[in-house]
């Protein structure tokens, strides 16, 4: 895992902007995965090289459409830590907020992040529709990143209310994800949210592409939002 970790973030011209012990601990953590995976659901990927391309370098590729180093940034849906614990990662001086509805799945992220000797992570236990009418949480993150969480149009009222003015949502998406942004262009609007640019990148050492969606917060959070998940499902904006 070590090295395709390596080789990856060189060739996403990442190598001198990341800690030179990143790989070894990216597969530490990789490794942990593997290990908990074999009693408790993280993640479908099994294989210790899929892992190491299709979680830590799909994580390590937003690194070149932002600047972290020394950001505040919110999870939402990390199931097992992604994209934000591999962010933590590659950028030390990130203040990383994990948040997941499962709460074993939380457990085991204060127990690797211990483990891995990190610092300036704290994992909630918590829905985010909720987390986010509580002070201190409310357009209040330079960044908050999703992956493989819900349709942007859903997501959108799930991340942003988190996001404060000036700051970023980043979502990860797959490269067909056009009709789906435009599903969400009124939602976004309404959260006070303008999408400021789309970009592509390929997984190094496959032939997948990806594409992030950043969506830059220009408007306070309106009363009245996140709704409650039924409403939010059952009235998407
Ligand atoms: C498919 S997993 C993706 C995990 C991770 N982001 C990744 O890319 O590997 C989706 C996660 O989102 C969490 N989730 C879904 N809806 C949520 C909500 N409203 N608030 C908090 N967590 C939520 C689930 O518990 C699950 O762990």
């Amino acid at each position: 895992m070590r090295d395709i970790i390596a080789a990856g973030l060189e060739e996403l011209g990442l190598s001198q902007r990341v800690p030179p012990e990143a790989p070894e601990l990216l597969e530490a953590y990789g490794r942990a995965l593997l290990e908990k995976n074999q009693v408790m659901n993280l993640t479908a990927i099994t294989q210790p090289d899929q892992v190491a391309r299709l979680h830590m370098l799909d994580c390590a590729a937003l690194l070149n459409y932002v600047h972290l180093e020394g950001k505040t940034l919110l999870d939402v849906g990390t199931g097992a830590g992604f994209p934000g614990l591999p962010l933590k990662i590659l950028c030390p001086t990130l203040e990383v907020t994990l948040l997941d509805s499962l709460g074993k799945r939380v457990r085991w992220l204060r127990e690797v992040s211990e483990q891995l000797g990190l610092s300036g992570v704290t994992a909630i236990h918590a829905r985010s529709e909720e987390q986010a009418l509580v002070k201190g949480f409310r357009d209040s993150f330079d960044f908050v990143t999703a992956r493989a969480v819900a349709d942007l149009r859903l997501l959108a009222e799930l991340c942003l209310p988190f996001v404060k003015v000036g700051g970023v949502f980043l979502a990860m998406k797959s490269v067909d994800c056009g009709p789906e942004v435009e599903g969400a262009a009124h939602a976004i609007k309404l959260l006070g949210g303008r999408v400021r640019d789309q970009a592509d990148y390929q997984i190094p050492g496959t032939e997948i592409t990806h594409r992030v969606v950043a969506i830059e917060k220009v408007a306070p959070t309106l009363k009245g939002y996140p709704r409650r998940w039924a409403k939010i499902q059952k009235e998407p904006l």
